[in-house]
């Protein structure tokens, strides 16, 4: 596997080697020696998966100390365009955001570390998003920013997004106060 970092160091993109025959194809999507090698969350707790509409945008959202998580995220089918803020306040690349198209083609994984709002929009109808959580849901804990915040200016593309009403009503960036 390949692992490129983002315009934020933290963020990282797994390119999998992935083994095509007549058959199909093959890779290994998570492997904990090869990943924690990597700095890639050492101990995961839950997983997750959601099936999206072309248009539809899960986000930003995070879950505050201590049931932060670091996400690796992936689409086994469809396309995301996946979004990752840091909200680290001792950041030099605080309130900074970085994105990467995620696909069933290219196969792509990324690692958005606790600390982070992390959201998606899916850019086909279909889209199925998988990712592996270092700690569990606590709804107590869960926080959120807007998708649309002009102090963040997050490019997400010409698709007109569809939002879940708590998302449409999450909180501006600058009203966060300290979290992480
Ligand atoms: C996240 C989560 C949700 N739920 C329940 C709570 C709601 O009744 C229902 C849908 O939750 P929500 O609308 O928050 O789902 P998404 O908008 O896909 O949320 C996710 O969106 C972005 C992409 C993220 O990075 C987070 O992992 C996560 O917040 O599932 C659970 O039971 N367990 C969970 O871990």
């Amino acid at each position: 596997m390949e692992i490129v970092k983002t315009g934020i160091p933290d963020v990282l993109i797994i390119k999998p080697r992935v083994y095509n025959d007549d058959r199909g194809y093959f890779f290994e999507s998570y492997n904990r020696s090869d990943f924690t090698a990597a700095g890639i969350g050492a101990d995961f707790m839950q997983d997750n998966e959601s099936r999206s509409m072309k248009g539809v945008l899960r986000g930003l959202h995070f879950q505050k100390p201590p049931y932060a998580q670091g996400k690796l995220v992936r689409v086994v089918s469809g396309a995301v365009l996946d979004v990752a803020v840091d909200l680290r306040r001792n950041s030099p690349w605080f309130g900074k955001w970085v994105s990467v198209e995620l696909t069933d083609q290219n196969k792509w994984m990324c690692w958005i570390p606790a600390g982070f709002a992390h959201g998606f929009i899916s850019l086909e109808d279909n889209t199925v998003f998988i990712y592996k959580c270092t700690n569990v849901y606590n709804a107590a804990s869960e926080g959120s920013v807007r998708w649309n915040d002009t102090d963040l200016n997050i490019n997400w593309g010409n698709i007109i997004p569809v939002l879940s009403p708590k998302d449409q009503a999450a909180p501006l960036f600058r009203d966060l106060g300290n979290i992480f």
